[in-house]
């Protein structure tokens, strides 16, 4: 799925109005109707409802919604924050449209807002993408304010009043805090961003039948990975195939004390189809690994606590280091030979990251699209500090750009960052999976999809989202809190 910025809704809006011979009140309304099927799913007529509504669209939104639920038996209060003396048009139609049967109370002052109980729902409907300056004084701050400090739940139409859909806002900014976003079409930017989850909740995405022809001629940066992208990846197994169709990947992975982040590598490569593994280890991971792991085949190093030399790579088709690696300068020599000789596909991740943002010299190295997943601390070593999210995707897409590589940059809505400079948000995770070695897991699957003959690209994409979905599998079955690296190596499987 495509993301688009508000510049590009608009048009987006503009181009099914044209397209579609309909009026952009039918728009509207058809926006309102896909809203109110998410309620009605959710709640039922007993349900009351306090809508606030700025003057522009979004608030055009909230009073449509508001007549509908009207009509559906549901009590519904309306008030509308006279911010501005101007309305636009459609806003102007369903207020009147609206006032037919119910009256709409209006916010001039502080005073005017009303008490916000726990048993109502709020609809946060003041400004949705057309929002062009920051919210800081005056009587939308007021209504922002009585929002949040509420105990009731609040569902922010589109985006959160406030919150700049592609741009970062700045702390001082007012901004709703919903407990649910509910957005036409497709996520914003904004949801994608760490620093904006106090802003955005729980997020859908309702379909409003905007035109798919200009979705697609319509360029842009910014994918989401959702289900229907992720299947489009996915290889289905030939009835005469055999394990040599799949590959053959190499892990160097483990030292003395961290083993366990070469087994949880091991076991997700093998649990995501790879045809032979092979892991690397110093000695005193020998008999660890064969117990442990037997379907994997064990090389070992000739240093009993860390890696120092490289096995020769010829034999495999794909190659994944990095977990439980540590830093000894020996390992280090060895990473040095690895990124000028290798020319298999390869997944940095770790400590062969660590080692890289010491000694920049193998990033030059690296052959093209090798895949580094950093997590956010990692990449701050590697690429330098960063004001905000925004800025910090800025700085990845340059990343990936000057040095041609893969980039999976780990965290909620995990972003695979391509040698173009595309992204790819991802749609599966949850918060279970900040736990020890599951980034292990991570660079164990993206080695085995790699030793398959995926394209690092797809690899990268895939594997995020099937990493995420095991996680969601794990959740699921056990919670958040339970669940560990391991559990998300159970529930692999596509
Ligand atoms: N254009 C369309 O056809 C559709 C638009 N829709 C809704 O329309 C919204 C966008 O509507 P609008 O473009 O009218 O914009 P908004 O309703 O977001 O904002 C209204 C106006 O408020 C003013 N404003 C912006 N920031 C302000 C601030 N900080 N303080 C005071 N005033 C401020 C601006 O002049 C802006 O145009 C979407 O989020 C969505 O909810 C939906 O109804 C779907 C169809
Ligand atoms: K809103």
């Amino acid at each position: 799925m495509k993301i688009l910025n508000a510049a590009q809704i608009r048009a987006l809006d503009a181009y099914t109005i044209q397209n579609e011979g309909i009026s952009s009140f039918q728009l509207m309304e058809r926006a309102a109707r896909a809203l109110i099927r998410w309620i009605c799913e959710r709640y039922d007529n007993r349900q009351k409802f306090i809508v606030f509504c700025g003057k522009g669209n979004n608030g055009g939104d909230g009073l449509a919604i508001a007549r509908i639920l009207s009509q559906k038996g549901y009590s519904v209060e309306v008030f509308v924050v006279e911010y501005s003396e101007t309305a636009s048009v459609d806003f102007q139609k369903n207020r009147t449209l609206l006032e037919e049967f119910l009256s709409v109370k209006v916010i001039k002052q502080k005073e005017d807002i009303p008490p916000l109980p726990t048993q109502v729902l709020l609809l946060d409907a003041l400004l949705g993408t057309g929002l062009s300056r920051p919210i800081s004084a005056g009587i939308l701050a007021e209504a922002i304010k009585a929002l949040n400090t509420s105990p009731a739940q609040v569902i922010s139409v589109d985006i959160a009043s406030g919150l700049y859909c592609d741009a970062p806002n700045e702390p001082t900014d007012l901004i709703v805090r919903p407990d649910h976003t509910v957005s036409f079409q497709m996520p914003k930017l904004a949801f994608m961003m760490p620093q904006n989850a106090p802003f955005v909740g729980d997020w859908q995405v309702v379909d409003i039948g905007l035109s798919p022809e200009f979705i697609q001629k319509e360029p842009t940066q910014y994918y989401f990975t959702d289900a229907t992208a992720a299947q489009l990846l996915n290889r289905h197994r030939q009835k005469f195939s055999h394990k040599g169709t799949f590959g053959h990947a190499l892990m160097l992975a483990g030292s003395y004390g961290k083993m366990g982040a070469a087994i949880l590598a091991g076991k997700a490569c093998l649990r995501s189809g790879v045809g032979l593994l092979t892991v690397h280890t110093p000695r005193c991971g020998y008999e660890i690994m064969q117990i442990t792991l037997p379907e994997a085949m064990t090389s070992v190093d000739l240093h009993e606590q860390c890696m120092t030399t490289l096995p020769a790579l010829e034999p495999y088709s794909s190659l994944g280091v990095g977990p439980g690696l540590g830093k000894d300068p020996q390992t280090v020599r060895a990473l040095e030979t690895l990124s000028r000789q290798s020319a298999i596909p390869m997944v940095w991740d770790a400590d062969a990251l660590n080692i890289l943002s010491e000694y920049p010299d193998l990033l030059k190295n690296l052959p093209e699209k090798t895949i580094l997943t950093p997590h956010p601390k990692e990449f701050q070593r590697l690429a330098g500090a960063s004001k905000n999210d925004f800025e910090r995707l800025a700085l990845a897409r340059d990343f990936a750009q000057s040095h041609q590589l893969v980039l999976c940059l780990k965290g909620a809505h995990s972003a695979v960052i391509l040698p173009d400079g595309m992204v790819h948000f991802n749609a599966t995770g949850n918060a279970g999976m900040a736990t020890g070695g599951s980034g292990d897991v991570l660079t164990g699957i993206l080695t085995s999809l790699l030793a398959q003959g995926f394209l690092p690209e797809d690899a990268a994409r895939f594997g995020v989202y099937q990493h995420g979905l095991a996680g969601d599998r794990a959740a699921a079955a056990r919670c958040e809190v339970s669940m560990i690296a391991s559990d998300i190596v159970e529930y692999l499987g596509w």
